[in-house]
């Protein structure tokens, strides 16, 4: 039997209700371990179905922008998120960006691409080393799962590709939740939220997120913005909530309290 949640304390109602209450809102979340919660297979994940609907109803709403901000590649982001039509997306940790037809499709230079070609091989080879590590391509990275390994052999698989990687410049290491991530690009979550914000002139920004990649973005908000970290650890942002499960909740709170802002029946 699943143990009933915890109302959401006061102070966060308290602050869901003013950001609400601003002209134009940004609800920019992130996807793995906050819309949706953690699984072996990262292809096997899904948003929780009331979370998903929030989402599609702010996405319905006058002068509200919503965006998922994620470490997956776009095209990964898409399959298993299938976002709501008006949803701006920004994928691989902000090195991909969709916001409408006139987005401008990621490039690399030759060296950026023969990084990639690097950094593929290099994976591919922890892989094939160390038995449960799985590979997942990007369109400027490679992401090294360790979720279904025996610790040793997770352990092992990332401090070889550590060892290998520290050799070479033009590839960035990132970690997260039994993930390691490889890219040639430079990018993340803080910088792309700064944009969004930028492009859609929004008052407040809303955003949630679990991963160390997400502190970026909690980092990003600027005074009257609402940060809400999700799951434990060291974070910058104002509030916390215990899991993904507690999401829903929040969302459909901001969804009321948006509602009755823009007297919406
Ligand atoms: O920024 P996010 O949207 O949270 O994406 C971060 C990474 O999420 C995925 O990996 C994580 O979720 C998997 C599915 O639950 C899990 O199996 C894995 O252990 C987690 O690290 C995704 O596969 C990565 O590409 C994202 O960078």
């Amino acid at each position: 039997m699943t143990r009933p949640l915890a109302p959401l304390p006061a102070a966060l109602v308290s602050a869901v209700r003013h950001i609400a209450a601003t002209p134009h809102l940004l609800v920019a979340l992130d996807f793995d371990g906050t819309m949706a919660p953690l699984v072996a297979r990262a292809e096997d994940a899904r948003p929780l179905p009331r979370s998903a609907a929030a989402l599609a109803t702010l996405s319905s709403l006058q002068s509200t922008t919503t965006a998922l901000v994620s470490g997956r590649a776009l095209a990964s982001l898409r399959a298993v998120a299938t976002p709501p039509a008006p949803t701006l997306l920004v994928g691989s940790h902000g090195a991909e960006s969709w916001w409408g037809p006139d987005s401008p499709a990621l490039e690399l230079t030759a060296d950026q691409a023969a990084a990639l070609e690097r950094a593929r091989a290099l994976v591919t080879q922890a892989t094939t080393l160390y038995e449960g590590t799985v590979q997942e391509d990007k369109p400027s990275g490679v992401a090294l799962h360790y979720r279904q390994a025996s610790e040793a052999d997770g352990r092992a698989a990332v401090d070889h590709v550590r060892k290998m990687v520290a050799q070479d410049p033009a590839i960035y290491l990132g970690t997260g939740k039994m993930v390691l991530e490889l890219s040639v690009l430079n990018a993340n979550k803080g910088q792309s939220l700064t944009t969004l914000r930028e492009r859609t002139q929004a008052t407040a920004t809303f955003f949630a997120g679990d991963d160390v990649t997400d502190e970026h973005a909690f980092a990003a908000l600027l005074p009257g913005d609402l940060g809400v970290k999700v799951g434990q650890g060291e974070t910058a942002a104002g509030f916390r909530i215990a899991a993904p499960a507690a999401l829903p909740q929040l969302l459909e709170l901001l969804v009321s309290a948006r509602r009755e802002f823009l007297h919406v029946t």
